[in-house]
């Protein structure tokens, strides 16, 4: 379990991670979700103990990561998968980072068999593509057994036959009852792949709920009708108290959108009004567009460039 409490972190006037709060529970992928420049990877580095918090709390299994006794039991990370030494084998590396850890040689040759490493661990790491290196990394969090895990953006530049294989091993690491917290610009992906979503913008908490919740809440539910009598239907849900606005965007002929209801709900309205309809459609709010309106307002960089940012990430 990671608890974060009243975290904050600042860059002189740069308030990289504002106050807060949130816990990873166990046995589940829990998603960290943010635009960039959010404050995902400063909070990462703060609970592993890279970053010295300005204020508040960051516990794995209820101490600091300096209080651990054995980190590499406890924690493992994968932040940057391109840090191996370049010339060292797969299986060096991870012998040398076993050996600094009081960490029995034998776990390394478990552990690359886990990663899909076994065939290649002679081979020079420097020489890995990027999937591969990423393979290494998770190797090397894993070489202590922690229960405790965290990724940085771990799917980033993979292809799609990668991003499957992490989002599934990441899986397979939670369902034997590990925390797993891994970060992600990527909502999609995030839907995909975790169960809990922690959502930050601009450093500040934005939503801690499961990514279902989060989807539900945050995406509109709409009805679109249509109907020859258009204007009794529109006073006849007014008068219920909805809220309806027309459809611009209907080529086959006016239509209204109706917030908050069903198509049951409406159905049976128009029907016990003689009303003749023409259309009637649920519409969900995309992914996308929840993401963009919760963060939307918290998205650092505005201006020029934003679309590529944000189109580009979802
Ligand atoms: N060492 C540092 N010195 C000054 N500012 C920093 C430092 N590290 C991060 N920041 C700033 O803190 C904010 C949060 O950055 P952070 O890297 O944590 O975000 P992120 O959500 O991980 O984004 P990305 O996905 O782009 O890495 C940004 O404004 C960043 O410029």
């Amino acid at each position: 379990m990671i608890e974060v409490k009243g975290l904050t972190k600042h860059y002189g006037p740069t308030k990289a991670v504002e106050d807060l709060t949130f816990t990873v529970p166990p046995g589940q992928v829990t998603g960290f979700l943010g635009p960039n420049g959010a404050g995902k990877s400063t909070t990462m580095r703060m609970i592993l103990g890279l970053d010295r918090p300005t204020s508040g709390t960051a516990l794995i299994q209820g101490q600091t990561y300096h209080d651990l006794k054995n980190p590499l039991r406890t924690v493992g990370a994968l932040l940057d998968a391109k840090w191996v030494h370049p010339n060292r084998s797969a299986r060096a590396h991870l012998e040398w980072m076993a050996a600094s850890n009081g960490i029995a040689k034998s776990r390394v040759d478990e552990v690359l068999r886990l990663v899909g490493l076994a065939d290649v661990a002679g081979k020079n790491a420097g020489g890995f593509s990027l999937g591969m290196s990423q393979r290494l990394g998770l190797a090397g969090a894993l070489l202590g057994d922690p229960p405790v895990l965290l990724f940085d953006e771990p799917v980033n530049g993979l292809d799609p036959e990668g991003i499957l294989w992490i989002r599934r091993f990441m899986q397979r690491l939670a369902s034997e009852g590990r925390t797993v917290l891994v970060s992600s610009h990527l909502l999609s992906e995030m839907a995909q792949t975790a169960e809990h979503l922690v959502v930050i913008g601009r450093g500040k908490l934005i939503s801690d709920s499961t990514v279902q919740q989060f989807i539900d809440r945050s995406s509109e539910s709409t009805v679109r009708v249509r109907s020859p009598q258009l204007d009794q239907l529109r006073s006849v849900l007014t008068s219920q108290g909805l809220t309806v606005r027309e459809d611009g965007t209907a080529l086959e002929g006016p239509a209204l959108v109706v917030v908050g209801s069903t198509t049951d709900a409406i159905g049976q309205a128009a029907g016990s009004n003689g009303i003749t309809l023409l259309e009637l459609a649920a519409q969900r709010g995309s992914l996308e567009e929840a993401f963009m309106k919760l963060t939307g307002g918290d998205v650092q960089y505005h201006g020029e460039g934003v679309e590529e940012v944000m189109g580009g990430a979802l």
